[in-house]
């Protein structure tokens, strides 16, 4: 008799809810007693909803309030798992010493501000963040889906030194990608790039040591499908060099315009088998990505480093050569003359309208208004929102980008929550108190992150019956314009 072979059932993804909005004027107080003003809505994600806010004072909330809030309904998964993340990994003074030490100007991890839970209509669960401008994702639409090499290579260095910070405090962020940077708000500090949206965030170095290699077809496919990391197609756990292919896709993107890939972007095994086939021939990416062979140096040298660092499971609990990798980018920055000043060339290209993320406030002109006076890159300006994804013949910085048609934008995406403190996920009741104390010895000052939500699904019940990591999935149906998707949101402006 043949092997009957054994059925894998899917667990249903537990659906998060929208909170109910917030007033303008509503007051919330953290856990650390102090008390926010609620303005303008600022924007929408997935899960959440944003707001400006002010330190509560007479007054309602003006355009320019230097801070945000995030809230979510109290038993979503996602902002809980963020707010862990910051407790653990971006405190004020942490960011502080790391920088000085590093002698450093600007470091792209946003700073843990306060959180808390508030009964309103319903509870809810907050964290306030300091405010930030516009996407990267849109800038890059409308500079015509191209960066200079420039910017990139100035980005590069500036998202390998986040990354080195993540990884240097156990963390991998697992999203990187254009809609989750973040300029500076003001214009002042439009030249600075933070990564937000922590939701997907990974203990991979716990306490106990780096995780194992092991592959899951259940948990596979994590992340935004262009640029999942190869480990993630296989449902391993994300670690450092995962979080380096994803950077390595995204500047690929922003340098040829569009990847290989994205003409099927709905079958995700077709990703991971052209993913894999290509990371084990960069020549044809590269060939595939730049038909006239015009490649930057730098990204072949690091898409190189990277498939030597992803292709084989032996390096999987490697720490990545940050300094090798920032040095391509700076060597080539160097040998063209260019300085890395941070005055970007895609603020020149404005984004036309805040459709989603950024709701349309008095304050867009302000965050989206190019640098006057700003000089372009020394061989080209920024093409104009909506052209065509094609360069100028002069442009011998960067190349063609493919011909291939990107496919309609995938329907139904799977987001994943990761608890930030993998020991101390979300649990069902039974667990909660026992969770709740471990985390409160652990974050003495964050009174509201001891109550985390309850799973609502199999999945959850059953990782925590098992005691290891819980992660609450959810399925939201999406078609978006390409890149603009973030998982599970719907940001085609709706
Ligand atoms: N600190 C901030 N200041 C200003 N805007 C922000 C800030 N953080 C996030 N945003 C904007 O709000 C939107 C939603 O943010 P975020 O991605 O964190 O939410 P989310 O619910 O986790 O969404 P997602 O569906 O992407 O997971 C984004 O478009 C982002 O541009």
């Amino acid at each position: 008799m043949p092997p009957v072979k054994k059925q894998v059932k899917k667990r249903a993804p537990p659906k998060h809810k929208l909170p109910d909005p917030l007033k303008p004027g509503e007051v919330l107080t953290d856990s650390m007693k102090r008390q926010w003003k609620v303005g303008a809505a600022v924007g929408q994600g997935g899960f959440g909803l944003l707001y400006a806010a002010s330190p509560n004072g007479p007054g309602s909330v003006g355009p320019n309030a230097e801070y945000v809030i995030k809230i979510e309904p109290h038993d979503n998964g996602p902002l809980f798992s963020e707010i862990n993340f910051y407790l653990r990994t971006a405190k004020q003074d942490m960011i502080k010493d790391w920088m000085k030490a590093k002698k450093m100007k600007h470091l792209g991890v946003p700073r843990y501000i306060g959180s808390g839970s508030h009964e309103g209509k319903t509870r809810l669960r907050f964290m306030v963040m300091e405010r930030f401008g516009e996407n990267l994702h849109k800038m890059f639409e409308a500079a015509g889906k191209v960066f200079t090499r420039r910017d990139v290579a100035i980005l590069a260095i500036r998202l390998l030194n986040t990354l080195e910070y993540l990884h240097d405090h156990q963390f991998v962020h697992a999203d990187i990608k254009g809609s989750n940077l973040l300029l500076g708000f003001t214009k002042d500090a439009q030249d600075q790039v933070y990564l937000v949206d922590y939701g997907l965030a990974y203990r991979y170095q716990p306490d106990s040591g780096h995780r194992d290699y092991k592959e899951d077809p259940r948990k596979a496919h994590d992340g935004t499908p262009e640029f999942t990391s190869s480990d993630a197609h296989k449902g391993v756990p994300a670690a450092r060099r995962g979080d380096i292919e994803i950077l390595g896709y995204v500047l690929l993107q922003w340098l040829c315009g569009q990847l290989p890939w994205e003409d099927n972007l709905t079958n995700c095994d077709y990703l991971k088998d052209q993913k894999m086939k290509y990371l084990k021939n960069i020549p044809s990416l590269l060939k595939a990505c730049f038909p006239k062979g015009d490649c930057p140096d730098e990204l072949r040298k690091y898409l190189e480093y990277t498939s030597g660092l992803v292709v084989n499971s032996s390096r999987y609990q490697e720490k990545p050569d940050y300094n090798y990798l920032r040095g391509l980018f700076s060597s080539a920055l160097k040998k063209a003359g260019w300085k890395d000043d941070g005055k970007f060339d895609f603020l020149s290209a404005k984004p036309k309208s805040s459709k989603k993320g950024q709701v349309k406030s008095s304050t867009d002109e302000e965050v989206q208004s190019p640098q006057s006076g700003r000089s372009l890159s020394p061989k080209k300006r920024a093409a104009p929102k909506k052209k065509a994804v094609k360069r100028k013949s002069d442009e011998s910085d960067v190349s063609s980008p493919p011909k291939k048609k990107a496919a309609p934008r995938k329907k139904v995406v799977k987001r994943v929550y990761v608890d930030s403190d993998s020991e101390s996920p979300p649990k069902p009741k039974a667990a909660k108190a026992k969770a709740a104390k471990a985390r409160k010895a652990e974050s003495p000052d964050d009174s509201d992150s001891d109550s985390p939500p309850k799973p609502k699904t199999a999945r959850g019940k059953a990782a925590a019956k098992r005691g290891r990591k819980a992660r609450a999935l959810s399925t939201i149906a999406t078609q978006t314009s390409p890149g603009l998707m973030t998982r599970g949101r719907l940001s085609n402006g709706t």
